[in-house]
């Protein structure tokens, strides 16, 4: 930097809405002491009949856990800030660090190879000097189709920024030319669109003459191929690609062998991590899922101005940018676009010491990954017992301990050395996965990864600039909304029940308690909503169709307190979403697959995860579906709820809402004819614990009916 008192970017805390929040915490608060002194007071006051007890438990039990998961939700909104960038004042482009971009891609079927192809083109069109971008891809089903699209996409070489997006109609976005410039630019564009029509067909043509390798999926040998245009050596490819001054592009298949657990996408990338170490070994890595592309081509050098700033840099392990996505329509029944995780949480999260990382959209520095005490010792018996037995890697880690490296280093790595980094075998014994790249103990090996980052002292950083730089595809139907959710509730809280539980094992690693409060939420949501939804969604309406009072009456001051805390949780959560530039509609979608997801994904999720623990299942990732059901686009896109999902799901909703509707008729047909709520329990009706008992039956029978028969 020439003059290094201008800085590169700017951190704003936002003072209003901290304010805000940090009274709401409190009046908050002090109202929850009283709802717990009123529920506690029951317990000491007049006879109580056993059967009136139980029900006073179970709903306090529901507010002090949901009251507690409010808490540790309250860090997120302690510090709010949010950045702003100045990538100008960077230094010249011969002093920026090279990149590596890793791209995930595990099922040509569930992820068609056009929408692959299109991240991977606008990885390579970024706004960076092209010698210093090397673009992987790693494809876990070892598909031809896969590896015929790269060849492809090099061949074409379409430089644009996600031409899918651009060329299909519609396109909103204020730039109307889509980076290409002004109108006279036209002629350019039609002729970059005839390529990419021409591009889309043969990678098509490809995928109908077939992949027959399915069964081959989860056993195959290792594939690595340097993109060139005539296939012969990597070694060649790497000299011709430099001639060319062309992102160096990479096609990776790990090997897989069913004997061997593949740890899913954190296998994928720390396979990603040793080749790229072996040809490229940028000290900047950029991690993308296969369904996001670059939409903004400066997010390189928007990241730089983090990781070139003296200041932070020699802590900061990444940068995170938000996922937004292109298919969220102007209702979004589903909170596809997951709102409160990008505009607010993640702004609190950053004043506090940084996000995790997020799976997708983020700069990471190499070393971060592949730190090691003793690769400064240079002990090369403890080296290769920690990374593994490769000699070149090894020699790897030396340059990587100098990481504001600028200069490139493409290096013709021999392909028996590539083979071994790639072998399935390669991590036994090492401390891959477990201390060194990306971390298998959780499949949100994101969130686990950054936390163990930030345990170790690194910080991150978030930017939300206001184009976004990467656009996703979301899940806009009910059924991938729920598997997807009931795979992170999984792997949040196999992390939770682990010894890495965040409130446990993160106040003794991380410099704030807040901090530790923001991994603790994330890690115990599911089980706390699951929990306390559950609760609230029963308990009450069985004692209204019983008659039994849970709640003061309204001449009773704890009444207000009720209200009150009804009051405050519900306008604040309208607030914030109003506050981040959402509807009043959108509160409304928000609340109710709140409660949807509570009571199926977070369930499940939560169950999953206690069953890996005691041995009775494996860990699963079931990408998530990218093809487009073109029907249940439509309804998704008119805002129509869409219940085609499964039994699993669907039965505890369905449940649920016929117990409520028949609770508030029955509740309002004794307010009417019988007067006095709390007056009306005769002798006749079933005893509560009856009740009680026989909805519980018929749950856990609902719940493995459904496992069973599905
Ligand atoms: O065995 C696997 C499974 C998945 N993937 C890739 O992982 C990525 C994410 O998978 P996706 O099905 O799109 O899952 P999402 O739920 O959309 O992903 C979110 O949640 C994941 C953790 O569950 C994170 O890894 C992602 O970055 C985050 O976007 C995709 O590129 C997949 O190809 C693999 O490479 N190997
Ligand atoms: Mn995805």
């Amino acid at each position: 930097m020439e003059n290094s008192k201008v800085p590169l970017h700017l951190c704003h805390v936002h003072k209003l809405s901290n304010f805000i929040n940090r009274t709401h915490i409190l009046v908050h608060s002090i109202a929850l002491v009283f709802l717990i002194s009123y529920r506690a007071s029951f317990f000491f006051q007049h006879p109580k009949t056993k059967a009136t007890t139980l029900p006073w438990l179970l709903v306090f039990a529901s507010e002090v856990l949901l009251a507690f998961e409010w808490l540790l939700s309250q860090s997120f909104r302690w510090r709010t800030v949010s950045r702003t960038v100045f990538p100008e004042r960077l230094p010249e482009d011969d002093k920026l660090p090279p990149i590596d971009v890793f791209i995930c891609t595990a099922d040509p079927e569930k992820e068609p190879t056009v929408g692959v192809m299109n991240t991977v083109l606008s990885a390579m069109a970024m706004d960076y000097p092209p010698e210093k971008l090397h673009v992987y891809l790693s494809d876990d089903a070892g598909a031809a189709v896969t590896l015929n699209g790269m060849r492809e996409a090099w061949r074409y070489g379409i430089k644009c920024t996600a031409p899918e997006a651009y060329f299909s109609a519609g396109e909103d976005d204020g730039d109307e030319n889509g980076g290409f410039g002004g109108s006279e630019f036209v002629q350019e564009k039609e002729h970059i669109k005839e390529k990419y029509e021409a591009f889309k067909k043969s990678v098509t043509e490809n995928a109908r003459i077939g992949d027959t390798r399915c069964n081959s999926r989860r056993d195959h040998s290792a594939v690595i191929e340097v993109i060139q245009e005539t296939s012969s050596d990597n070694a060649d490819a790497i000299q011709a690609n430099e001639a060319k001054n062309k992102p160096l592009l990479i096609y990776v298949s790990r090997e897989k062998r069913p004997s061997q657990p593949h740890h899913f996408k954190a296998g994928a990338l720390n396979v990603l991590l040793r080749e790229s170490a072996v040809i490229s070994n940028s000290p900047y890595i950029l991690g993308l899922d296969c369904d996001m592309h670059c939409h903004d081509a400066s997010s390189a050098r928007q990241a730089m101005c983090f990781h070139l700033d003296p200041k932070i840099s020699h802590s900061l392990a990444f940068v995170q940018f938000p996922q937004n996505f292109c298919n969220i329509s102007n209702n979004d029944i589903y909170d596809s676009q997951l709102r409160s995780a990008f505009k607010v949480l993640w702004k609190g999260y950053d004043g506090l010491g940084g996000p995790c990382v997020c799976g997708t959209g983020y700069y990471i520095k190499r070393v971060s990954l592949c730190e090691s005490s003793i690769s400064e010792a240079g002990d090369a018996m403890k080296l290769r017992q920690c990374f593994g037995p490769s000699n070149e890697f090894i020699k790897s880690l030396r340059q990587i301990n100098k990481p504001d490296r600028m200069f490139v280093q493409r290096n013709n790595a021999q392909p028996n050395e590539t083979q071994l980094l790639a072998s399935c075998a390669y991590e036994d014994g090492t401390k891959w996965g477990k201390e060194v790249g990306f971390l298998y103990g959780s499949v949100v090996e994101d969130y686990f990864t950054g936390f163990h980052l930030h345990c170790k002292g690194w910080i991150s950083v978030y930017c939300d600039p206001k184009r976004p730089q990467f656009l996703g595809s979301g899940t806009t139907n009910l059924d991938d909304f729920l598997v997807q959710g009931t795979r992170w509730s999984s792997g949040l809280v196999d992390v939770a029940i682990s010894k890495f539980n965040p409130l446990i094992y993160g106040p003794f690693k991380m410099p704030t308690f807040l901090h530790s409060m923001c991994y603790a939420e994330l890690a115990l949501f599911p089980i706390f909503y699951f929990l306390s939804l559950w609760g609230f969604a029963t308990i009450p309406q069985l004692c209204l169709l019983n008659g039994i009072p849970l709640y003061p009456q309204v001449s009773n001051t704890y009444f207000i307190v009720f209200s009150f805390i009804f009051l405050s949780s519900h306008s604040k959560h309208l607030y914030e979403v109003l506050a981040t530039g959402s509807t009043f509609r959108h509160w409304v979608n928000e609340q109710r697959i709140w409660m949807m997801k509570s009571v199926t994904s977070h369930l499940y999720g939560s169950v999953d995860a206690f069953m890996k623990k005691l041995g009775m299942r494996e860990a699963s990732f079931f990408p998530t579906n990218k093809v487009d059901d073109v029907e249940q686009l439509k309804r998704y896109n008119m805002g129509v709820f869409d219940f085609q999902t499964s039994r699993l799901f669907l039965v505890p909703m369905v449940a649920l809402v016929i117990l409520n509707m028949a609770s508030f008729v029955v509740g309002i047909a004794r307010g009417i004819f019988v007067g006095e709520l709390d007056k009306m329990k005769d002798k006749g009706s079933i005893p509560l614990s009856v009740t009680l008992v026989s909805a519980l039956v018929s749950l856990i029978f609902y719940f493995f009916g459904s496992i069973i028969f599905m």
